[in-house]
């Protein structure tokens, strides 16, 4: 594993379609993935380049890249740089894109993006397993491309979506980070902001710290201030202040997995966040690639919610805040009841779940010429 302070140089344009950062990217000069260290970010940009997929497998469960879309992109990649390394017969080659596929997919088990990524690659794997090892390679970085172009394309076509219903002049609140740190590029929840900025409807975004982790106030500010965008980060606790005032027109934020009946798991903290919304009668929604939506599972009981390390709770870098031995819970995700969502923004479609529909509806409706 190597590590350089600056923007990696690519032998061809980055498919998260920035210059600026990205969190994933595919060298194939080099047979690297390269990703951002999201848990250095804001005070170091420092990119790494993995060489083998159970340093992918690492980096994803140490949350170097973290972000539902993001992890199954570079789940994708770590499964087509083995596959560029693996010169075995169909049997082997096939062997160790499962061993590969079954520890990535063991990395986290909350989104749902990560067991599609994979599933996504070993249907592939399959179709190409008899060609020739560098035929076989070819096939399975262009799926894993794929599946990063689509991922941005959908950022792009749910941010377009959404922007739609941000309110002129509104101050948005999203929580987490589900920006381009979390995607293949432009973000899902900060897509949608993106693209409403863009259109000149936002005064503001209030971006929640996102204890414990940070991801907001590390991430989603930084994305934004970046991007020109105004931002100010706001404690969890504050949320409820803000929403009493009326300083709050508009939420929006991710997803990690949506079940069948279209409840969301997201980011620990969200569903406090929705449950405040609906009481201050704020529209309160989510976008997600339709990739986050799990039609198998049948309601947010079902989802597996990640309980991560006590030390993300106990300390915030060097610094202790809970004595060792005192003991800390983390589960690192929640799951907002459906009734409480107005909108579920997708690139297949908006979901309006404040009227009563559900994933099924969108795949029922007539789509577009
Ligand atoms: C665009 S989905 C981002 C989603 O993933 C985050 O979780 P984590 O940072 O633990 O990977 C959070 O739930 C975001 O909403």
């Amino acid at each position: 594993m190597l590590a350089t302070m600056r923007l990696p140089e690519l032998s061809r344009e980055p498919l998260s379609g920035s210059r600026a950062f990205f969190a994933v990217e595919y060298e194939p000069a080099t047979n690297e993935v390269l990703l951002l260290d999201q848990r250095l970010l804001p005070t170091e940009i420092r990119y790494l380049r993995l060489r083998k997929a159970d340093e992918v497998a690492d980096a994803i469960r140490t949350m170097v890249v973290r972000g539902a879309p993001a992890i199954g992109i570079t789940a994708a990649y770590g499964l087509a740089q083995l596959a560029a390394q693996e010169r075995g017969d169909a049997a082997v080659f096939l062997m160790a894109i499962g061993v590969a596929g079954r520890a990535l997919d063991a990395t986290r088990p909350t989104a749902v993006n990560l067991a599609w990524a994979i599933a996504r690659m070993a249907r592939t794997a399959a179709d190409v397993a008899k060609l020739e090892p560098d035929a076989r390679a070819t096939r399975m970085i262009a799926e894993a491309e794929a599946i990063h172009r689509e991922d941005v394309a959908a950022c792009k076509a749910m941010g377009a979506l959404g922007a739609k219903d941000v309110p002129m002049g509104a101050t948005v609140i999203t929580h987490c980070n589900a920006g381009a740190l979390a995607t293949g590029g432009y973000g899902t929840a900060l897509g949608v902001i993106r693209a409403a900025h863009a259109e000149g409807r936002i005064a503001k975004v209030l971006a929640c710290e996102t204890r414990p982790y940070l991801q907001g106030a590390r991430l989603t500010s930084w994305e934004l201030h970046h991007d020109g965008i105004p931002v100010e980060v706001i404690t969890d606790s504050m949320t409820g202040h803000f929403l009493s005032r009326g300083e709050i027109g508009f939420a929006v934020v991710g997803a990690d997995r949506i079940a069948a009946n279209g409840d969301v798991a997201n980011k620990i903290g969200t569903y406090g966040l929705a449950v405040l919304c609906g009481a201050h009668e704020v529209p309160f929604t989510v976008a997600a690639p339709w990739s986050t939506i799990d039609r198998r599972t049948p309601d947010g009981s079902a989802i597996p919610i990640e309980e991560r390390s006590r030390d993300e709770v106990a300390k915030v870098g060097a610094s202790v805040l809970v004595e060792d031995g005192i003991p800390c819970r983390h589960p690192a995700f929640d799951v907002t009841p459906a009734r409480l969502v107005r909108a579920i923004y997708t690139e297949r479609g908006v979901i309006r779940t404040g009227a009563g529909e559900t994933p099924d509806s969108v795949v029922r409706r007539p789509q577009m010429p």
